[in-house]
């Protein structure tokens, strides 16, 4: 695309920029070489004609959307697996390489459970023999796997799953039985038509008594034919919301047999006499679900950040009403509102990219302590993974809606894209942990640390220490600065725990048993959790800006700083009845930060487009007619509408199948 047919309002948009668009690009991606690695990998992916589609995915029946994607999805593993050579397994830094990835599978990847959790749990889980055995033969895709654990009747309640594995010392094997209806494996990606193992998550039974959940290692289809094994009963789910081309898959089995060596033994294991030996803690098991979880927080900024380029790029060309007559409509980029609901999901696409690099980085700082055998700092990992990855999910989906609610008519078209960021987040709200039940799990550990307070223990978690400023009465004071915000924050996350705290005592008081109790306080519990990670989230953004800002030009240090203040302002805002109930701030400090706020709009508004191209997404990935780099909405939109297979004939012939001896029915 030649710059003489960008739209003149981008062009005009990007010279009042007040940064250098490079060296933003730099700091997101995480450093200059980075951004050159990526940008090398989406020519090398963009250059293979096979990747490119003639219709567009929506005209495809279901079954030839997963065969197309597929085919490209094989491509692409080949891609990877020639890119990633040499590099270790869990890299230094969260890649964006593959950010490329959605220019090609336009959804989500028949291959992303076994490039996912499938790989994360032969590396977690595992013992080094298996290990050995089962890695090479997954990175070379011989083995294609997913991740069965969700069943029909239980998704949550893992000690509630009914497929069962018993073991047969006689021939060394488990025997895997789905005992009812709800016992099928139910949800796994790939597992319908795509996989030839899986791990399957099952109530191990040996020498007569029940161990609990145990994963396993099995093998459902013949690797030449693709034929499920006799005993086992595979398919697919159907359509849902998004996710099309997953292969989310059910999964049932009758006396099917597998090895005992099939078993992941890392933390237990099943002698040959049947004999059960709970080797390590069941804590190690936390750590793959860590992983995982922390590319969910990635997942979801780089989605949040798409739905707002293409917001912001389509707020800055449409035009619409005319408050002043005979003047120009103003874009509606210009309308305050519109810049409210923009701002914060660029701020937030910011915010949530660095939050999800600091806990990368957390995370490999705890493995490398667990391969030393040290797990003390696990519970807090999993704590803030947990609620990081329920909040951000939660952030990023209501964001993604107030940027389609933010095109309008046109937001609701499937070519802008936004339905289908729209479908890939809110999914990531229930998998990897239901964000409602991941909340309470935070909330478990908060309780832990509060009754660790009022013990009168100070060694806490760092991430938790804040708390101890709140333990007591204090005389802490509400300022409208980043510094007295994120500490009005911490003020609301500890009444919150406190209170939650207090009410589930009062129901124990009362009589309540211990999860009775926690039942009634569990909207209160919710809520710590929730205002909990909103301090970590705030901290992180505010400490991190201000590190980078050493070594960042001055122009662009500003810009930033004003998003990191837009993002604590709103927060506030929004939050501010808790404020009010748990800091000093006053009606005047509301007021001032009202005031602030819009200043704050006032200040990015030049540099809203310059900080949309600042993620840099390509136009083939962001695949959307409202928010290409050249701003050609509208023509875009008549092009993509042309390719309806019902504007092939100007007549369809249903009008004389149907509606002509409507009308002449009706004529009698
Ligand atoms: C797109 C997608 C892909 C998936 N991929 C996989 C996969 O590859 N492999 C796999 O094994 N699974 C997969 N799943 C399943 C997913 O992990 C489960 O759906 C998820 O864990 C939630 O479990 P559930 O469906 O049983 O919901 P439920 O647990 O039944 O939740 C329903 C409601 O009950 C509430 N609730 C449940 N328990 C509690 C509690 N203790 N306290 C308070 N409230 C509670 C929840 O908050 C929620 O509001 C996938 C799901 C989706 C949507």
């Amino acid at each position: 695309m030649t710059s003489t047919k960008v739209n003149v309002d981008l062009v005009r948009e990007r010279a009042k920029c007040t940064f250098d668009l490079k060296e933003l690009i730099h700091f997101v991606d995480g450093g200059e070489e980075i951004t050159s690695e990526r940008k090398a990998f989406e020519e090398t992916v963009l250059a293979i004609k096979e990747l490119k589609d003639d219709i567009p995915e929506d005209y495809l029946s279901h079954k030839e959307r997963y065969e197309n994607a597929i085919r490209k999805a094989c491509i692409l593993r080949e891609l990877r697996v020639r890119h990633d050579q040499n590099k270790p397994l869990i890299p230094e830094k969260p890649t964006y390489v593959y950010n490329i990835l959605p220019a090609t599978i336009k959804d989500i990847s028949p291959f992303f459970l076994h490039e996912s959790m499938f790989i994360a749990t032969i590396w977690g889980l595992m013992n080094d023999e298996q290990k050995a055995e089962w890695l090479p033969k997954a990175m070379e895709m011989k083995a294609i796997g997913t991740y069965a654990q969700t069943e029909l009747g239980h998704g949550t309640f893992l000690r509630g799953l009914e497929t069962t594995a018993t073991y047969d010392p006689e021939t060394e094997e488990f025997i895997l039985n789905t005992p009812t209806l709800t016992a099928y494996k139910w949800w796994p990606g790939g597992l319908g038509h795509t996989v030839n193992h899986c791990i399957v998550v099952a109530q191990l039974y040996t020498q007569g008594k029940c161990h609990g959940i145990q994963p396993f290692i099995v093998q459902i289809r013949d690797l030449e034919t693709h034929m499920p094994l006799p005993g086992v009963h595979v398919g697919e789910i159907g359509p849902k919301m998004g996710f099309q081309t997953a292969n989310n898959g059910f999964l049932g089995f009758k006396n099917f047999r597998i090895p005992r060596k099939n078993m992941l033994m890392r933390n237990s294991e099943v002698k040959k006499d049947g004999t059960f030996v709970r080797s390590r803690s069941d804590k190690l098991t936390y750590g793959t679900m860590v992983i995982v979880r922390v590319n969910i927080v990635n997942d979801a900024a780089m989605q949040l950040s798409a739905a707002a380029i293409i917001a912001v790029r389509y707020s800055a060309v449409r035009h619409q009403s005319q408050p002043k007559p005979n003047e120009p409509e103003p874009q509606i980029l210009d309308y305050v509102t519109q810049q409210r609901k923009l701002f914060i999901n660029i701020a937030t696409g910011h915010a949530l990219r660095i939050v999800g690099r600091w806990l990368w980085k957390t995370m490999l700082g705890v493995l490398q302590n667990i391969s030393e055998g040290n797990l003390e700092q696990l519970p807090e990992l999993h704590a803030l993974s947990c609620c990081l990855k329920a909040v951000c999910t939660q952030d990023c989906t209501a964001g993604i809606e107030q940027c389609r609610l933010a095109c309008g008519g046109h937001g609701y078209m499937k070519s802008s894209n936004l339905p289908l960021l729209y479908g890939l987040t809110t999914a990531a709200m229930t998998y990897e942990g239901e964000n409602t039940v991941l909340l309470l799990q935070t909330a478990r550990f908060l309780l832990k640390t509060w009754t660790q307070i009022l013990e009168g223990d100070t060694k806490l978690n760092p991430t938790v220490l804040y708390l101890l400023n709140f333990a007591k009465p204090t005389d802490y004071r509400w300022e409208n600065t980043n510094q007295g915000i994120i500490k009005g924050f911490q003020a609301v996350a500890a009444g919150k725990i406190k209170t939650a705290y207090d009410t589930a005592m009062k129901h124990v008081g009362a009589g309540k048993s211990q999860e009775e109790a926690w039942n009634l306080a569990s909207i209160q519990l919710v809520e710590a959790s929730e205002a909990h990670c909103r301090v970590i989230i705030c901290e992180v953004f505010s400490n991190e800006i201000q590190r980078a800002s050493n070594t960042l030009s001055p122009n662009l240090s500003r810009v930033l700083q004003q998003l990191v203040e837009l993002y604590l302002v709103h927060w506030a805002l929004e939050k501010k009845g808790d404020i009010l109930l748990y800091s000093t701030i006053s009606r005047d400090d509301i007021a001032a930060l009202r005031i602030r706020y819009e200043e704050l709009l006032a200040l990015i508004r030049p540099n809203a487009v310059g900080l949309a191209d600042g993620f840099d997404f390509r136009d083939e990935v962001l695949n959307s007619t409202l928010g290409a780099y050249d701003g050609r909405v509208y023509e875009r939109l008549m092009e993509e509408a042309l390719k309806s297979p019902l504007n092939a004939e100007p007549v369809n012939s249903s009008f004389h199948k149907y509606i002509k001896p409507f009308w002449e029915k009706a004529k009698l």
